[in-house]
């Protein structure tokens, strides 16, 4: 049966690292759907498999060294299987999927300006004339919310604040036109403020652009924000999957209820995570 409105679809999903325990598999028996257009929670204790998924949805798993060693994975309709972890049989990034990271500082190249950096995302799709290439670039700042492009252009990485820099790194994303986008906890170094600034932003952007977006974070109550579903892994196994709401409400294991009793108030996300304070 064809499945074209699922973009995602693990099955039984088994990746390993070589120097790892065989029992004890990086992902295990990991299996779940994610339909075109949702949005996917990932969240999980340290070490529990989290950026090893998204490295493998993204075809990335072997940059270090883990491998697919049983089960399946369909990428926006294409299923890949066991993999090896030589260099030989390094796959390139699958197709359609983009990858946002934490660390827009190493992401950035700190050698370039932004406005060179931005140009690369777009002549890397095809030859552009100057003046229409100066447009896109204006524009690609502008759909990120960066309204003074003409200075921003002119800086370094290095100039640049935080918030500012993950911006020009979700322009640069955006550029590639993704059906998928992957970030790994795009916003763990930003304060509360810049958190929901960028996590609207993104999800903004990917709801306009029919993105499918799986989101890595340990910010329980940015998920609950900003994700249709939620997947919670535990040692590599899927401990809880699906709508938001229905698992951090009646989580299923023990861990998620654990997990889940950390958050001090589970209501209080409801309200809007920044109030006006009087002056
Ligand atoms: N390069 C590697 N070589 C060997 N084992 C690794 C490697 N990277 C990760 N692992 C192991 O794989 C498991 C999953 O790690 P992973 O980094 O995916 O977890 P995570 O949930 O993303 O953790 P964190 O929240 O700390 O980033 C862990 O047991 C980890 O020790």
């Amino acid at each position: 049966m064809t499945d074209t409105t699922t973009d995602l679809r693990l099955a039984a999903l088994r990746v390993a690292y070589p120097a790892g325990d065989p029992a004890r598999p990086a992902l295990n028996d990991v299996s779940f759907t994610l339909d075109h257009g949702l949005s996917l929670g990932v969240i999980g204790e340290s070490g529990s498999g989290k950026s090893t998924l998204g490295m493998t949805i993204a075809g990335f798993e072997h940059l270090s060294g883990a491998a697919i060693t049983g089960g399946s994975i369909r990428v926006l309709g294409t299923e890949y299987r066991r993999s090896s972890s030589t260099r030989s049989a390094m796959p390139r990034r699958r197709p359609g999927v983009a990858m946002l990271f934490q660390d827009a500082m190493t992401s950035l190249d700190p050698l370039y300006r932004i406005g060179a950096q931005v140009k690369k995302a777009i002549t890397a799709r095809g030859r552009v004339g100057a003046a229409e290439l100066e447009r896109r670039i204006d524009a690609a700042l502008n759909d990120v919310g960066v309204h003074d492009p003409d200075r921003v252009k002119r800086l370094y990485p290095y100039e640049l604040s935080g918030g500012m820099r993950q911006r020009v790194m979700l322009a640069q994303v955006l550029l590639s036109e993704p059906d998928l986008l992957i970030a790994d906890e795009p916003t763990s170094a930003l304060d509360v403020g810049l958190t929901v600034m960028t996590m609207e932003l993104l999800t903004t952007a990917c709801r306009a652009r029919g993105i499918s977006l799986v989101l890595i974070t340990h910010d329980i109550p940015v998920a609950r924000r900003y994700v249709d579903r939620l997947l919670v892994l535990r040692h590599g196994e899927m401990v809880e999957f699906g709508p938001t709401d229905e698992v951090l409400e009646n989580p299923r294991s023990d861990y998620a209820r654990d997990l889940f009793a950390c958050i001090p108030d589970l209501d209080s996300y409801r309200r809007p995570l920044l109030t006006t304070v009087e002056s």
